[in-house]
């Protein structure tokens, strides 16, 4: 697998080769390609050839029909409402697609079709060198060669195993992958760039919502949209239609709901939460409650995001808002989790230096403007410009830190604005923006050298004076925090003196932890005023926006937890997807052959497995005083050799086999992320200051430290805070958001990120190809197709279908009903199956209505859909 992060950008603008758009079409309110709304595809006049499926004759539209009124109905059961499936005769070609499966290229049924293809002047997609596909027309054909002219007038001989059917063009574009004819990687990668072309960044991929990041303004959204998706006038895939299902069926079954957004860094997840949380703030607000839950998402931006290299305004940490609703459906409040705030991506405190410079410093020109604020803060812009985080920063990132396009006043006017809303105190936000400059100053602290041994002293300049004063502590306190580390040696108290790396390092876990902590009270501030309490009475929907899975050319201590979240989210992914739908199957006696998924269970156990898993070997390894990066990496080479997701590599590097691709990892730093260590003598100063939040501070260090925790605690020193590993913190708080989220409904948006720069209109097909393999895109489709989309009670096909009855039947019971529909009108046995009915949802759903409840499921997509049914009876 090529790393994600490095990928090479093999793609092009509308690179493939099908036509491309004829200027932007502005979406509509009714999607180019629903095809429910009435189309149904004729016989073909030219049927040979129709048995091997795949030989349709793509030129010939003249077939294509409108057949009024038969889009209109609503498909209750499922999970996204009413399915957009094309309506086809029952024999079209369409219908009859033999291709559930992603074929890969040696599985082509190429060479059946090619004398046919030839004859039709089929199109089919070839696999150029780079790696792209194109779309070529087939000149002509023998029984294991063809003849292809490209679009740029390229003509080659190719093997027709290296071919692959194109989709007539009567279905570009269409809405859900599920429709498409034929599936396979460059039908999928030519039917979201189709769309993303004309700005219709959402499609579906059966259950999931596919959404593929602008990076400009698309008119999707606003009141309007958000009307016309609740009055279902639009049924385009969209974010709001996923956030209306939400809440319907919240309402309905009473269950809690949760909206699982991932993808990589850039993708656009912030942005898709914001835009769910619109949705449901706009259908569930009237209290004012929801106007402080949106007032969030500038704050947490504020503070928790960052300017890296592959986002401008990138999320530095998980996040899960809990939107709680009334039992009239009416937002009643709101909880918000983090987690893995990402203070240990860098040992030079960058990061964070990044995030603090955007609140108060980017904000250049109204620091200017504002000496009150320059008073409070201790800085001026000049000064700012020399402080050692940000030179260090500038290298770093080897840009400025300034982001093109935002207006830095603004958004430190939104922010304050937010944080009143919230009701952050003004004199809380001075204080959190004293903090702010504190760890920025923090940066600017040095060192002397006072010995021949290399011991050092703090320099009593302008920059120790300022934290000293923001943070309310006496210099000479801070400068023997900074100096000194007190060990406990039996009875007696030793104070030994720090050399100048040990200082350096005990300065910026200094600025980190006031950092993670000042983010850590924010949060608990927004979550008192969102907070119901005991109000609490109804359910709620849950917005997960979590990192996606990460591979770099070099992989740290973060992507392996952040991978590691990865695989416990697909798993819950194929668990609902996969697994739960099979076992449905299995449940309802429904005749089906299993269809194989990836189970990722054997990753996690190299993960999980006590005593011998990665995460136990890092905290084994980490709690031994001599413990290295290089002797943690030993130890899984020698534990784990035999584990077919392990891979020991050269040196202090392992490989990791995981759901996405094999990731290798560099275990330099780890054992310190790991451990990361906070030195009692900080907390204590932290503890002695008179201001009020460094004391609330060091309170929240030592109740952390003094918890009892299932797991090692690290002490380490002497005198050091003890604490939870970082790995084990972040692996209680996966466990916990797992079981949340197992307890609700999930509805999954996978983000697709298009480019790397980060610009409009750039359709990389590689960069797409590769996150739609991460994120399990192409796997759900065919999964779904190859099952029975569409499922139905018995009383409801009854009812719905009754009417149809040539004779009355209305005494009859739900089940004859629908058999005697069946039959009347002799469809096909193998279209459609009669469930056994549920054990335990079902019945209770028959207790509800009194009824007996028996559970239908029918085939839609292998040969003809809900719509084409109707239009045949
Ligand atoms: N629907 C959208 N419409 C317009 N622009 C968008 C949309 N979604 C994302 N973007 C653009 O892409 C940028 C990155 O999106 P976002 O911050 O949501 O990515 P992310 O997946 O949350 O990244 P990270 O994991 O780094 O936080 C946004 O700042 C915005 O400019």
């Amino acid at each position: 697998m090529a790393p994600a992060g490095t990928h090479s950008s093999s793609g092009s603008r509308n690179s493939s080769g099908k036509k491309a758009p004829k200027g932007r079409v502005p979406p509509s309110f009714n999607s180019i390609k629903s095809l429910p709304a009435g189309i149904r595809l004729m016989e073909s006049s030219e049927k040979e050839g129709q048995s091997n499926g795949g030989d349709s004759d793509y030129n010939n539209l003249e077939g294509v029909e409108y057949v009024a009124g038969q889009g209109e109905q609503v498909n209750d059961d499922s999970p996204y409402g009413e399915r957009a499936v094309p309506v086809l005769d029952e024999d079209s070609e369409i219908g009859s697609s033999p291709l559930p499966s992603v074929p890969s290229i040696a599985d082509s049924k190429w060479n059946d079709t090619a004398s046919y293809a030839k004859k039709k002047n089929v199109q089919a997609w070839y696999q150029l060198s780079d790696g792209n596909w194109e779309l070529g027309k087939i000149i002509s054909a023998s029984v294991t060669e063809s003849i292809i002219s490209l679009p740029e007038g390229k003509v080659l001989k190719v093997q027709n195993d290296c071919l692959l059917p194109a989709n007539p063009d009567i279905l570009d574009g269409v809405d859900d992958l599920m429709q498409l004819s034929y599936l396979s990687e460059p039908t999928v990668l030519y039917n979201l760039q189709y769309r993303y072309d004309r700005d219709m960044i959402y499609t579906k991929a059966g259950p999931v919502l596919v959404a593929i990041n602008p990076f400009k303004k698309v008119q999707l959204y606003g009141n309007e949209y958000i009307e016309a998706y609740q009055r279902k006038s639009i049924q385009n895939p969209h974010v709001y239609a996923i956030a209306d299902t939400a809440l319907r069926e919240m309402k309905r079954d009473e269950v809690n709901q949760s909206i699982i957004i991932s993808g990589e860094s850039g993708a656009g997840k912030t942005e898709t939460a914001k835009i769910a949380m619109q949705y449901l703030a706009a259908l569930g607000g009237g209290s004012g409650i929801e106007y402080e839950i949106l007032k969030t998402n500038p704050i947490l931006e504020a503070f928790g995001n960052a300017k890296t290299l592959r986002n401008d305004n990138s999320s530095r940490f998980g996040k899960l808002i809990e939107i709680l609703f009334s039992e009239t459906g009416k937002i009643s409040g709101a909880k918000i989790q983090t987690f893995l705030l990402e203070k240990v991506r860098s040992s030079s405190a960058d990061f964070f230096a990044l995030i603090c410079l955007k609140i108060l410093v980017s904000d250049v020109t109204s620091f200017m403007n504002s000496p009150e604020w320059c008073n409070v803060l201790k800085v001026n812009v000049r000064t700012i410009y020399f402080i050692n985080f940000v030179l260090e920063l500038q290298l770093h990132l080897e840009s400025s830190y300034t982001i093109t396009g935002v207006d830095d006043a603004e958004q430190f006017r939104i922010v304050t604005e937010a944080l009143d809303v919230v009701h952050v105190t003004k004199d809380d936000q001075e204080s959190a923006f004293a903090m702010l400059a504190a760890v920025l100053w923090l940066g600017n602290v040095s060192f002397t050298i006072i010995d021949n041994e290399n011991h050092v002293e703090p320099v009593a300049d302008e920059a120790l004076l300022t934290v000293a004063k923001l943070i309310g502590c006496e210099v000479k306190e801070l400068q023997l925090a900074l100096s000194t580390r007190k060990m406990k040696v039996r009875n007696d108290i030793i104070v030994q003196k720090l050399k100048l790396s040990q200082a350096i390092d005990t300065r910026d876990a200094l600025a980190k932890s006031i950092y993670s902590c000042l983010f850590d009270w924010l949060v608990e501030q927004i979550n008192k005023s969102l907070g119901v309490g005991k109000r609490r009475t109804g359910k709620s929907i849950s917005i997960l926006d979590i990192y996606g899975f990460e591979s770099f050319e070099r992989n740290s201590f973060e992507q392996f937890c952040i991978n590691y979240a990865n695989e416990r989210l697909q798993q819950h992914f194929n668990r609902h997807l996969f697994k739960l739908e099979q076992e449905e199957y299995i449940q309802d006696g429904i005749d089906w052959t299993k269809v194989e998924f990836e189970d990722n269970q054997a990753c996690l156990n190299l993960f999980e497995k006590k005593p011998l898993g990665l995460l136990s070997l890092l905290d084994e390894e980490s709690t031994f005083p001599n413990g290295t990066d290089l002797s943690f990496a030993n130890k899984l080479k020698q534990h784990l050799k035999s584990n077919s997701c392990f891979k020991g590599e050269r040196e202090k590097a392992f490989t990791v086999s995981h759901y996405a691709g094999e990731v290798s990892y560099d275990t330099t730093g780890f054992l310190e992320k790991n451990r990361d260590l906070m030195h009692l003598d900080s907390v204590q100063l932290l503890s002695s200051c008179k201001t009020s939040l460094p004391q609330k501070f060091a309170s929240s260090m030592l109740v952390q430290s003094e918890k009892p925790v299932v797991g090692p605690l690290f002490k380490s020193g002497g005198a050091d805070s003890q604490k939870l590993s970082v790995a084990a913190k972040f692996k209680g708080q996966l466990f916990q958001l797992m079981q949340r989220l197992e307890s609700t409904t999930p509805h999954f948006i996978r983000c697709i990120k298009p480019n790397n720069l980060q610009s409009p209109g750039i359709y990389e097909q590689g960069l797409v190809l590769q996150q739609l393999r991460c994120c399990g895109v192409l796997e759900v489709v065919r999964i779904s197709r190859s099952g029975f989309p569409t499922r139905m009670t018995h009383q409801k096909f009854a009812r719905r279908y009754g009417f149809l009855l040539l004779e009355s039947v209305a005494s009859q019971d739900p089940l004859s009903v629908s058999v005697a529909i069946l039959h009347q009108f002799n469809i096909l046995p193998d279209l459609y199956q009669f469930g056994k009915g549920r054990p335990l949802d079902r019945r209770l759903e028959c207790l509800r209505t009194q009824e007996i409840g028996r559970f239908m499921a029918f085939y839609v997509f292998k040969a003809v859909s809900e719509g084409t049914r109707l239009g045949a009876l």
